[in-house]
């Protein structure tokens, strides 16, 4: 129901400030977790959300790998892979969002279930909320 959210300026551009302007497209798990067929594919690794969806014949390592992953967090499966610095690189090219540090806590209660992930996320909204300006 709940599209991405609007896009935000992360830079906090004052017009005379040399920071680059980004802005970052945020969405909820909800949404990523509709994008799990070979159609169309995203991934959540460390936070961010990726479009594999044209990047699936290409994979080396494979497409089944990215299809069992299909709209869920592979930040573990594609660290224990031990990617090269190449492959991290790569990422950027699909990078599409990121997932929301606060919309993710409303889930909270359907998440139970997943109390480390939970713990984790929590982890990520602290840092969140260290690096960057408030967005909300
Ligand atoms: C957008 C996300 C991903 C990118 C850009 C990517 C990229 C790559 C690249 C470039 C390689 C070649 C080896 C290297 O350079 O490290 C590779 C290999 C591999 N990847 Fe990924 N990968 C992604 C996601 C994943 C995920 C989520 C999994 C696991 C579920 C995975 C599993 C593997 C495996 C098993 C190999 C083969 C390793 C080997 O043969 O030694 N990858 N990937």
């Amino acid at each position: 129901v709940l599209g991405p959210m609007a896009a935000v300026d992360a830079s906090g551009s004052d017009g005379k400030g040399q920071g680059v302007e980004t802005s970052v497209t945020y969405y909820r798990l909800e949404e990523v977790a509709k994008r799990n067929s070979s159609k169309e594919i995203w991934l959540v690794i460390h936070g961010r959300v990726y479009d594999v969806t044209r990047f699936l014949n290409e994979h080396p390592g494979g497409e089944e790998v990215l299809l069992e992953q299909a709209g869920a967090d592979a930040s573990e499966s594609f660290e224990d892979v031990g990617h090269s610095s190449d492959a991290r690189e790569m990422l950027k090219q699909y990078y599409i969002g990121d997932v929301h540090p606060l919309l993710d806590i409303l889930d909270f209660p359907h998440r139970r279930r997943h109390s480390l992930r939970f713990l984790v996320s929590l982890l990520h909204v602290g840092k969140q909320i260290l690096l960057r300006r408030p967005c909300w």
